[in-house]
């Protein structure tokens, strides 16, 4: 088999936010036909490189392996229409007294992620998910939380975040069991700000996940692959 190198143009944009949370040195490459052709002294300054390709760019997941990327995780990216008649789901919005135990839910529930060991230390990926539920619900990352309680305890949540006039995104969604409900109150949250498309994503492995947005009307809309370096 002969090996050749496989051109890949891109640039690399510091992830700041990661850097300051996670105290690495990171970047993620943006491909741009227009970059300069990717060469091992742009990556070499960085302790870690993350790439997101379309799963169907199988020269990009070669060219990337030759520098020494790593498959990570699948993610799976997808999107249902709002529609018009969703019923008022009991949720009620998430305040700061709900930080402490959501913040402790969402560090247990989410044990697939890309920000595991060996990639990241151990502890990290929980204190992240911890962090996002707590910006979600002061409005600094995604913009609410919504919280489906049993007398005063909590279910689930789901983080909400409107992207533009027409379109939201699920931040994070969790609750056994409760997850069709979840999904309820997420398009209702858009019905009311008349908004059309929701979008969901999730990781390749994530099969109660993909089985729930699935069955509450979302479409698969793309895949990708995290790589590392
Ligand atoms: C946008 C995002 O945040 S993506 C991440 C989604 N959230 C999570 O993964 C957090 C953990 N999971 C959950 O909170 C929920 O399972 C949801 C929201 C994904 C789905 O909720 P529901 O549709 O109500 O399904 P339910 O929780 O009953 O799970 C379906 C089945 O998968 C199983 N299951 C769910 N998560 C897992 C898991 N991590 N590992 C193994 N089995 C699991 C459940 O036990 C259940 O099995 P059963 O039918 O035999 O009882
Ligand atoms: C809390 C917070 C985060 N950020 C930054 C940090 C990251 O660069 C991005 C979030 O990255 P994303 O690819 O969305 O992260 P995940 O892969 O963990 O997320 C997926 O899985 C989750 C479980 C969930 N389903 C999510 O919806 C998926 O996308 O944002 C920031 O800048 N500021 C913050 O406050």
């Amino acid at each position: 088999m002969t090996i050749c190198s496989i051109p890949v143009h891109a640039r690399i944009e510091s992830l700041n936010w990661e850097n300051q949370f996670f105290a690495v040195n990171s970047g993620i490459l943006r491909f741009d036909d227009g970059a300069p052709l990717l060469a091992e002294q742009h990556l070499d300054p960085y302790s870690r490189i993350q790439a997101k390709i379309p799963t169907q760019q199988t020269a990009l997941l070669d060219g990337l392996q030759l520098f020494g990327f790593k498959l990570v995780e699948g993610e799976v990216d997808l999107a249902m229409t709002v529609g018009m008649q969703n019923a008022a789901p009991s949720v009620q919005l998430a305040t700061s007294v709900d930080i402490p135990v959501l913040r402790d839910l969402a560090a247990k529930i989410f044990t697939q992620s890309r920000f595991r060991t060996p990639w990241y230390q151990p502890g990290d990926s929980g204190r992240f998910y911890a962090q996002w539920v707590e910006n979600a619900v002061l409005g600094s990352f995604d913009h609410e939380c919504l919280l489906l309680k049993d007398a005063g305890v909590i279910q689930g949540f789901v983080s909400m975040r409107q992207l533009n006039e027409r379109e939201a995104r699920i931040g994070l969604l969790a609750g056994r069991g409760v997850g069709a409900q979840l999904m309820d109150a997420a398009r209702f949250w858009c019905q009311l700000r008349g908004l059309q498309i929701l979008r969901v994503a999730t990781q390749i492995s994530n099969t109660a996940a993909l089985r729930r947005y699935i069955q509450s009307g979302a479409t698969i809309e793309s895949t990708a692959f995290w790589l590392y370096r």
